[in-house]
């Protein structure tokens, strides 16, 4: 006797095996699940059963054994509503002739419309089952094909949804062959235009980029390539040799374009400097330095009120950095500001604007500090003394003294033999001012200063300031060429057009010549001082460079915080971009100096070298400071502290000081450093004694101190110590402190406070708590 699965006979009868399972019970049949067996004779029992009783719910296209008025007129309705939802969806529905197309035109409603067509169907074609009896049982297998599809019996419903999907199936199939066709459609073949007679190149240039010069496709250039040996994809660049072989394959010439990168207006600069065609003389430069009160000041002012030029007398000199006086005739151009620090400062920008230095000694005074710093300034700057020994009025004038004095610096008078022009004049009384002009101008005519003005105005900013009406001003020394109103121009990081322009004597002139200060206004930006300013033909040019200047300054700056420091020198050197670790070393005493440096160039870390850029006795002064953040070098400092303005410039400058008193110590911290094993040193303070004064128990949070700072301060980072009877019991960290009901920060001495401490509800009336935070430490 064969037996059967219970999934297997609902398969069979197409209905559900729980139904199966229900029929089984219901006939006294024990099975368990769908897996369990029925024999032949249950098989028929639970057929029978199944058969007898209600038709199952679920296949709505199973035929009906009965039909009574009303389940015809229910279907009926039903199939009304179904042929309503079928217009809506698509009148097209139920003709399978234009299926084809619906299926086509209409894919996405396509399941869901047919469906409901199907299922329509199957309700229309019950009557013609219920009077064929059997098809039910002949059709089983149509059936259950058709299940998805609503459950077609009909098998020329069949034969028309079979028709209908392979319908489906070759309109798929269409579309799969309309794409190929598509693609196989040949593409409009571009008409080659002719070839260029040049190939105006610049080298870097991708194949693409050629192709589109020279009207050719890629994909050919790419080929000509691969014959000669070189494989390129279309966007690589190209170096010169294989453009030109290129070039030369193609017949046609190579041209090699080379960019000019109008940024560099420093490369403009010089090109201007160069030109020494239509050389005219100019103006002196001159810059006065000296000691404090030595007279500089009292110097510019006689000079500015004494030799204005006859016609503008009286003329209210302005204050724009610099100053013209005329004098036999011609004209010298002194600069505003005196001293030496404002000189340098130029000089460190790059800009080396002044011819003479005019040296203001006091006679009554002698040779000062800052009268040595103003020598070795102008010395190192290549820029001629002219000394001006001042105050001759005075009675302790002794103008021979000062002239001995500076024989030590290599300033020596032509009548001892040297080569140095003294004058003794009195600024306040105006003494000797004129010998002083002639010398200057002997002087600037042995220097045979010249300069071309028939080219474009370039020249150094002065000075430059926000003003709030007029915007950026800004005293520019012409130092090359002519600068008009409404010259195009660069100015530092900046750019414009000249507005206005105005002299010495806030009159407003159209162009500048060599040696003349202006100032002027149309820029976008305020410049620095000692910034170079270059001038355009096209104002588009000079926006492109002052952009292009503004951003590189600006990644510069970005760049400036990521000097090297000894936190992370390992992760730089791991990056690669380090082969030698830069030190200056400061130290209080030589030996020191030496050892220090001795011993730092014996580390070897990874092939990481130790490389010493200064060395010197003495405190860490600003110029140390400039020297670490040109070079990108950290700062060693032994018994040494750095000066109050190098520690300020340091900070600002992200320049890594190191201070130490012992050496070991020195080399420990740059060799653990550059092997990656730095580690912040961390130190404990106290910050404050608490006394619990009460203890209040809050069942889901612990035990809460009602706590009275006598001393210091606790603060919500606190680490505690909780101290009973002299005694540390626990060690730990505040949980939460509060002010009445409020969170704070800090508690200072003299208030109250309730606190909790982390993992710890022991606390005591009468404990006291020992505040402390971990601070890192600085290194000695
Ligand atoms: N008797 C006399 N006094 C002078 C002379 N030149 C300057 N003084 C005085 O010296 C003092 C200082 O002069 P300044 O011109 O301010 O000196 P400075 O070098 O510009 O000083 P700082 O700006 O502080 O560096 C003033 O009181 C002047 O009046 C001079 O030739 N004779």
């Amino acid at each position: 006797m064969s037996k059967k699965r219970i999934y297997q006979i609902a398969h069979e009868l197409d209905v559900s095996s729980k139904e199966v399972i229900a029929a089984a019970k219901k006939n006294g049949i024990k099975v368990g699940n769908h897996m369990s067996m029925l024999d032949e004779n249950e098989e028929k029992m639970v057929k029978k059963s199944l058969g007898k009783g209600q038709k199952p719910q679920r296949n709505q296209a199973q035929p009906a054994k009965k039909t009574d008025s009303k389940s015809v007129q229910t279907r009926g309705s039903h199939n009304n509503n179904n042929k309503m939802k079928q217009n809506h969806t698509n009148q097209n529905h139920g003709r399978n002739d234009q299926k084809n197309k619906n299926f086509k035109n209409q894919r996405p409603t396509n399941n869901h419309s047919n469906q409901n067509n199907n299922h329509v169907k199957a309700q229309s074609h019950d009557h013609d089952n219920v009077e064929n009896g059997n098809h039910f049982s002949n059709n089983k297998k149509f059936n259950k094909k058709n299940k998805r599809n609503g459950g077609f019996n009909n098998s020329n419903d069949f034969q028309r949804n079979k028709f209908n999907k392979k319908n489906k199936k070759k309109s798929k199939k269409e579309r799969r062959q309309d794409r190929r066709n598509q693609k196989k459609n040949p593409v409009p073949q571009r008409k080659n235009k002719p070839l260029p007679e040049t190939l105006v190149y610049t080298v870097g240039m991708s194949v693409a980029d050629i192709a589109k010069k020279i009207h050719r496709e890629p994909a050919e250039i790419i080929k000509k390539l691969f014959m000669m040996g070189v494989m390129v994809n279309q966007n690589q660049s190209l170096d010169k040799d294989t453009i030109e072989i290129l070039a030369d394959d193609y017949g046609i010439k190579a041209e090699e374009k080379v960019e000019v990168d109008v940024s560099d207006i420093d490369k403009f600069f010089e090109d201007e400097e160069k030109n020494h065609k239509h050389l005219e003389a100019r103006p002196p430069v001159v810059t006065i330095m000296g000691h404090v009160d030595h007279g500089k000041t009292t110097l510019l002012d006689h000079l500015r009120h004494s030799h204005i030029t006859a016609g503008e007398a009286g003329g209210i000199t302005q204050h724009i950095g610099a100053y013209q006086i005329k004098h036999d005739g011609k004209t010298i151009t002194f600069l505003d500001t005196p001293g030496h620090a404002a000189f340098t400062n130029m000089r460190a920008r790059g800009a080396d604007i002044t011819d003479i230095t005019v040296l203001v000694v006091a006679a009554d005074d002698g040779v000062m500090p800052q009268t040595i710093e103003a020598i070795h300034h102008s010395q190192a700057a290549g820029v001629p003394i002219i000394v001006a020994v001042n105050k001759i009025d005075k009675p302790g004038a002794n103008p021979n003294h000062v002239m001995e004095q500076l024989t030590e610096y290599g300033l020596i008078p032509e009548d001892w033999g040297g080569d140095t022009i003294f004058v003794e004049i009195s600024a306040k009384l105006g003494q000797n001012i004129d010998e002083l002009l002639d010398m200057i101008l002997l002087q600037a005519e042995m220097m045979e200063l010249k300069a071309n003005p028939k080219q474009h105005g370039a020249g150094s900013v002065i000075e430059a300031r926000l003003d709030k009406g007029k915007g950026s001003v800004a005293s520019l020394l012409v130092q090359q060429g002519t600068l008009h109103v409404g010259d195009p121009i660069v100015v530092g990081n900046t750019f414009g057009r000249v507005r206005t322009m105005t002299n010495d004597r806030g009159k407003d002139v159209r162009k500048a010549k060599p040696g003349t200060p202006v100032e002027i206004t149309g820029l976008n930006d305020v410049p620095d001082s000692g910034d170079r300013f270059v001038t355009f033909n096209d104002e588009k040019t000079a926006r492109a460079a002052g952009e292009k200047r503004a951003e590189q300054a600006l990644i510069k700056e970005r760049n400036k915080t990521t000097h090297v420091t000894l936190d992370n020198l390992f992760d730089t050197i791991k990056e690669g971009e380090m082969k030698e670790v830069d030190l200056i070393i400061k130290a209080d005493v030589q030996g020191s100096v030496e050892a220090l440096a001795q011993s730092f160039q014996k580390i070897d870390v990874e092939g990481v070298r130790v490389n010493i850029i200064h060395q010197a006795v003495g405190a860490i002064n600003e110029s140390d400071i400039t020297l670490a953040e040109a070079s990108n070098a950290i700062i060693i400092g032994f018994n040494v502290r750095p000066t109050p303005l190098a520690k300020q410039q340091a900070d600002a400058d992200g320049v890594d000081i190191r201070l130490h008193n012992v050496i070991y110590k020195a080399i420990d911290e740059v060799e653990t450093a550059m092997k990656g094993m730095l580690e912040p040193e961390y130190q404990e303070k106290v910050t404050g004694q608490v006394e619990i004064r009460e203890t209040y128990k809050v069942s889901k949070l612990g035990t809460i101190g009602g706590a009275y700072v006598i001393d210091g301060y606790i603060q919500r980072d606190s680490g505690v110590r909780v101290i009973r009877n002299g005694v540390v019991i626990y060690d730990g960290k505040l949980a939460s402190l509060k002010r009445f009901k409020d969170d704070v920060k800090q508690v200072k001495a003299g208030y109250e406070c309730g606190l909790m401490i982390e993992k710890y509800n022991d606390i005591k009336v009468g404990d006291q708590l020992e505040a402390y935070v971990m601070e890192e430490v600085p290194v000695e």
